[in-house]
């Protein structure tokens, strides 16, 4: 019995089916869960909107004068749920051929063995929560006024003025997609920096981007209050002036959805965020109960989750199977142009500057659009991790987390030759 039918659930109970077992999934809301339906692909639809956006303005740089209309959000809100509305059906068709059945409706864990849905008690030998995850919404005075990462896909028009609270990866990434649209945007963070994931010096460099852009960074601080007065809200902070805008984007975390499954789990051991912690097997502390994707303590990321669902059937009705290593975990941070990672980057040799004529290069004013760490154990060479912003890091780390899944060392790096001119050719045959 799997709970939740986003990237994890439903990655688990088709190849579960397909292993054999008699799979129920339960799903409360749509299929494809954040993903599909509020995250990672309309996230990305939007970004590619707003980078088609941005650079038709820049046209006139390299001999082109387009006559742009105002940007219609409508038709790209009508484009959007056009193709999560094919991915729901796919995602329908695959558990319906895979012999899933699937139940449409809330789910309340009773024990390691039963569930509630719908008044029916229903009962497995095993159960997989993999209900995701929900945005953190501050608590301060003026809260309702927030949006979350659920609302900005909701928005009837693009904002005139735009405060993101919270500079990780869904904050900075919705800054950069509106700034694209033509919003005023500025990024608040409680802490001195942003990205905290990624490695501190390339975010330098993605921080500079950013404000050349034209979106203002300030860290350090911590909003207080909210208020609305005429069409405006004012946000108050610890520190500083306060700021008046249309909109306020919180992105400040996600937690897990966990607590709503029932007082069951108030027993089950969490991590610090509140996931649930699970052994290699992806067992909780309640044997017989499962968990996967944003629900488990791992990375709370699509591939991971996806992966992890597809490990967990094999697991429990396969040959067994071996988690995907998280130091092996390409992640990016779609800005324009996008910063991606893997491993370990903390020492390591860096280059940056536009060395080629990159494509990104031609339309573009700024000149940092290209910057990159390639980190290699300096006794044997082995390589540790990179870091990439450019406009095709986010497709180029991943052939690097395949040189690190292999074992590859810097030296392999320069017997090959990349295409000219390529961003790759920054990594693949420099000396
Ligand atoms: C704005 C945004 C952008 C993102 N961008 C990226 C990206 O670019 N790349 C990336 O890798 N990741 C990205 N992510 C993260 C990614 O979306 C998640 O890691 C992934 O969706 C987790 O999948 P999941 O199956 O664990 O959970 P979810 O997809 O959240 O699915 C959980 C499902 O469980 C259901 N559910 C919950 N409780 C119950 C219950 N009691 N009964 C029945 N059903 C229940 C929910 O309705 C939901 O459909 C993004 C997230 C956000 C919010």
């Amino acid at each position: 019995m799997v709970i939740g039918g986003g990237s994890a659930g439903i990655s688990c109970a088709t190849r579960a089916s397909s292993l054999g077992a008699k799979v129920c999934l339960i799903e409360r809301k749509n299929l494809g869960g954040t993903c599909v339906n509020r995250g990672c692909v309309p996230k990305k639809l939007m970004w590619e909107a707003g980078r088609v956006w941005k650079d038709a303005r820049e046209l006139e740089t390299v001999g082109i004068a387009p006559n742009l209309g105002p940007f219609d959000l409508q038709a790209l809100k009508t484009r959007i749920s056009d193709k999560i509305e094919a991915i729901r059906e796919s995602y329908a068709s695959s558990l319906e051929d895979a012999g899933v059945t699937v139940l449409r409706a809330d789910a309340e864990l009773l024990d390691d063995k039963q569930v509630r849905v719908k008044g029916r008690i229903l009962s497995a030998k095993n159960i997989v929560l993999a209900t995701g995850g929900s945005p953190i919404l501050l608590d301060i005075p003026g809260k309702d006024l927030l949006s979350t990462s659920r609302d900005v896909f909701e928005w009837t028009e693009i904002p005139k003025s735009l405060l993101v609270i919270g500079g990780g990866y869904i904050g900075c990434e919705f800054a950069s997609i509106f700034r694209a649209l033509g919003s005023d945007v500025c990024i608040v963070d409680a802490g001195d920096r942003l990205l905290e994931q990624f490695d501190e010096v390339a975010v330098g460099h993605a921080q500079d981007i950013l404000t050349a852009r034209g979106i203002k960074v300030r860290l350090s601080v911590e909003p207080t209050s909210l208020s609305k007065t005429a069409g405006k809200i004012t946000v108050e902070f610890d520190s500083g002036p306060a700021e008046a805008v249309t909109h306020v984007l919180c992105a400040v975390g996600r937690s897990p959805n966990i607590d709503e499954l029932g007082p069951v789990t108030e027993s089950m051991e969490r991590a610090e965020n509140g996931a649930l912690k699970v052994t290699d097997r992806l067992e909780t502390s309640a044997s017989g109960i499962y968990a996967i994707g944003d629900a488990a303590d791992r990375l709370p990321l699509t591939p991971v989750a996806t992966r992890d669902g597809e490990a967990l059937a094999d697991i429990l009705f396969g040959e067994g199977a071996r988690l995907v290593d998280l130091d092996l975990v390409s992640s990016a941070t779609f800005l324009y142009p996008p910063i991606a990672q893997v491993g370990e980057t903390e020492s390591g040799t860096a280059f940056d500057g536009i060395t080629t004529p990159l494509p990104s290069g031609v339309l573009s004013a700024e000149t940092i659009e290209v910057y990159g760490k390639i980190n290699s154990d300096s006794a044997t060479g082995q390589l540790k991790g990179a870091v990439l912003i450019g406009h095709s890091a986010a497709d180029e780390i991943a052939w690097i987390a395949s040189c690190l899944a292999a074992g590859g060392r810097s030296e392999d790096l320069t017997k090959a030759t990349a295409v000219h001119p390529t961003l790759a050719e920054e990594v693949v045959g420099r000396r």
